[in-house]
């Protein structure tokens, strides 16, 4: 589907700094908007309904799945995730620029419907460091954290169907790497428009 924004997909294993570069980047580009998801997961300590995620229960995610209100869902470390399909079409279709954070199954499917999506991997430096953010966070049991750093090696390797892979070592690198990405597929999109357009065969460019 061609659409007038831009689409960006942001995946990541657990605990890699990927909601916390997404936030920092919405906090600079007033043009872009994140995706709010609906998940079957309980809320963390200061997550809000709405804010980081609708929080539904398995019956009301299972009827949403029934009535193809998704554009994309998958089960990841064994909660139900999906993207409610009227928020980010009504953006795209205005050509407002919207990021989403989703799993690798989910970026996946979302290239299938939008060719022109931007796929963005962030990786941690080293899975030390990786255990050690899930354990700084403090937000995951024990076993959560056992969980996540068990699916991360499989996720990691699905890092080569992506478009771009960042390394998050230095929170303000990576967030610089992030926001080059963005400026450059608009920069790209802007061009490929105007390709199209009467403007450069009025200036005798083509
Ligand atoms: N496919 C899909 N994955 C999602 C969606 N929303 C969040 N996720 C992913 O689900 C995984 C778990 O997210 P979360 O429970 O917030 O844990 P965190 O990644 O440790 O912060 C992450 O990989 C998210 O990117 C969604 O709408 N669709
Ligand atoms: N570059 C970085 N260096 C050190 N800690 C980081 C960095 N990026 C993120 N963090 C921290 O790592 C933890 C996990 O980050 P978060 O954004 O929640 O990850 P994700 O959304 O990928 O699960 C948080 O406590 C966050 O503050």
């Amino acid at each position: 589907m061609e659409t007038p924004g831009n689409l960006f997909v942001v995946a990541a294993p657990s605990g890699a700094g990927k909601s916390s570069l997404v936030k920092a980047l919405l906090e600079l580009d007033s043009h872009l908007q994140v995706s709010v998801s609906h998940t079957t997961r309980s809320p963390r300590g200061q997550e809000q309904h709405g804010r980081e995620y609708w929080f539904v229960g398995k019956d009301e995610f299972a009827r949403m799945v029934e009535r193809n209100e998704f554009f994309e869902w998958a089960e990841v470390h064994g909660n139900r995730y999906g993207t409610s399909r009227p928020a980010v079409e009504a953006r795209l279709m205005a050509g407002e620029d919207v990021v989403l954070e989703i799993d690798y199954q989910g970026a996946l499917q979302i290239k299938q419907l939008f060719p022109h999506a931007v796929l963005i991997f962030i990786l941690p430096p080293s899975w030390g460091e990786l255990e050690q953010r899930l354990r700084r966070r403090g937000e995951d049991e024990p076993e959560v954290i056992a969980t996540r750093m068990a699916n991360a090696r499989h996720e990691v390797d699905q890092a080569r169907h992506f478009d771009y892979v960042i390394i998050n070592a230095l929170f303000e690198t990576a967030l610089f790497d992030l926001k080059t990405v963005v400026h450059s597929q608009r920069l790209k999109y802007a061009a490929q428009r105007r390709a199209k357009s009467s403007v450069f065969a009025a200036l005798n460019l083509v």
